[in-house]
């Protein structure tokens, strides 16, 4: 993806991040997903007293481009949060992942600091195991 976008993304995120409701964690999570169709949809993390219920930004950002558009295909995702190092995703969020997008989604992890780390899904589902098994 070309550089511009890749801004354009992250910049969508960390808008997304300053609606955050975080009273339990006081983690802010912001997420944004380019879909097929060229759109950004942004996310936050939306935490609840009983914490399981807690929804990530990814998935936040995800479910939004899911409910507002017919045939929804996801092509990148900007994650980002304060962090030491760019903020990656849970497995509960990387499932989510795969249903709505290709192996081959882009995943922009991010800080505030502007640190970048840029995987393709399916690397961050099967990293060294599946160059381990097929080499
Ligand atoms: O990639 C991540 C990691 C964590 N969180 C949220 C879940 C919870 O609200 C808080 C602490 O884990 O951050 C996200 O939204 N995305
Ligand atoms: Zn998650």
């Amino acid at each position: 993806m070309e550089d511009k976008l890749q801004d354009k993304l992250i910049k969508a995120a960390i808008n997304a991040r300053k609606n955050a409701y975080v009273p339990y964690s006081e983690f802010a999570v912001g997420a944004a997903v380019l879909t097929e169709e060229g759109k950004i949809y942004g996310g936050c993390n939306i935490e609840n007293i009983s914490y399981s219920m807690t929804n990530c930004a990814e998935r936040t950002a995800i479910f939004k481009a899911v409910s507002n558009e017919e045939d929804t295909k996801i092509r990148a995702i900007a994650i980002v949060a304060d962090t030491k190092h760019p903020c990656v995703p849970c497995g509960a969020c990387r499932q989510v992942m795969i249903e709505f997008g290709d192996r081959d989604l882009e995943v922009i992890m991010a800080n505030l600091a502007g640190d970048t780390l840029i995987k393709e899904l399916d690397e961050l589902f099967w990293g060294s195991v599946n160059e381990e098994i097929l080499g």
